[in-house]
């Protein structure tokens, strides 16, 4: 009989393990591509920092690359265990962890909070499940979402202080709902471009304006109230009603929407993170290796990351 070596990995734990990196990757990948989709209006893109002034590019590429190994630890969680609130607890410690990091490595500023929750419950959904199909892994990161959360800090948030004066729900209420403006808004405006001939760049951004449209942001209620909203909701529904990205009508109307958001101080995180989302569960379902670049951003260094 042959010696079983107890250090040999067994080809199940190699599979999960090649999983979890996989995951991480894709969710690192789309946060990179989101980041350097340009132009996106008020956010960071390869223009500049848009709205912010404690955020570059740079800076969200090296937040991206700090979180990743935190994605894998959640996809290792994750695999083959059970959906229940000690799970739950672990993959929100492991969040906690990423958040600190993340601000550790952006000297405390913002570049990722929202998106390592929302990136973090799909990469925990679609390693548990080993699903692919959107719908199906959004249905099972929102039931995770929604377990009791019981280390929640009692620090006061933005989002808490928009849902007491606007009664936002923010990037929890999203979760809960299984992210309907991630499969229901996103990748068909995602598809649907790519579909009518638009590039891969333009096919991003109609996504992200197609989000922008319908989404209540908490970073646009906290820093500029419900009329701030407006501007975000009517500015990318008029670019997408004129013709959207790739038309000359729907791009100098994407430009003039950067300025005023600018201009404003505003800037729609909220549904940045959610085409971060979009580009992971497009790449999840089509089971690509790796996430495309979009050849909208043609830099010196660009393809270290
Ligand atoms: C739920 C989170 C985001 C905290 O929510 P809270 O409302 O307090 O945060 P805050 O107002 O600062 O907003 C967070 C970010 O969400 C994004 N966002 C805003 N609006 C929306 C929206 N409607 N939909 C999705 N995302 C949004 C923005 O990027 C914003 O900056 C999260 O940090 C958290 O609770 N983590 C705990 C750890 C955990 O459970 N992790 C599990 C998986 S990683
Ligand atoms: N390309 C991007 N540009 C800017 N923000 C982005 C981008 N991609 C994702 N985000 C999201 O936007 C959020 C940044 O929010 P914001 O700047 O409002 O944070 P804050 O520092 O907490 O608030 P404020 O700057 O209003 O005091 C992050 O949570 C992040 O996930």
């Amino acid at each position: 009989m042959a010696q079983l070596n107890p250090v040999t990995k067994s080809s199940r734990q190699l599979n999960t393990l090649a999983r979890s990196e996989w995951l991480s990757e894709l969710a690192k990948q789309s946060l990179i591509a989101e980041a350097e989709l340009t132009p996106k209006p008020g956010l960071v893109d390869g223009r500049g920092s848009g709205s912010h002034t404690d955020l570059s590019l740079d800076l969200m590429r090296r937040s991206a690359n700090t979180i990743a190994p935190y994605f894998t630890r959640m996809a290792l969680v994750s695999a083959e265990a059970q959906m229940n609130t000690s799970l739950r607890a672990e993959v929100a410690s492991i969040g906690r962890e990423a958040e600190a990091a993340m601000l550790g490595a952006t000297s405390g500023s913002n570049a990722h909070k929202g998106a390592i929750w929302v990136l973090g419950l799909l990469v925990c959904a679609a390693s548990l499940s080993e699903g692919s199909l959107a719908d199906f892994v959004a249905e099972a990161a929102g039931y995770f979402a929604r377990l009791p959360d019981r280390a929640r800090p009692l620090a006061v948030s933005h989002g808490d202080v928009v849902l007491e004066r606007y009664g936002a729900t923010g990037a929890r209420g999203e979760a809960y709902v299984n992210f309907p403006h991630v499969v229901k808004i996103g990748l068909p405006a995602l598809k649907a471009a790519r579909k009518s001939g638009r590039t891969e760049q333009d096919s991003r951004l109609a996504a992200l304006l197609a989000i922008m449209s319908h989404l209540d942001d908490t970073c646009v209620l906290h820093r500029g109230g419900p009329e701030a909203q407006r501007i975000v909701h009517e500015g990318a529904a008029q670019v997408i009603e004129i013709g959207g990205p790739g038309s000359p009508k729907g791009n100098a109307a994407l430009i003039a929407l950067g300025q005023e958001l600018v201009g404003l101080r505003i800037s729609p995180g909220g549904s940045a993170d959610l085409l971060a989302a979009t580009l992971f569960l497009d790449a999840l379902e089509r089971g690509l290796e790796r996430v495309e670049k979009d050849n909208s951003l043609v830099e010196e260094n660009d393809g270290e990351n």
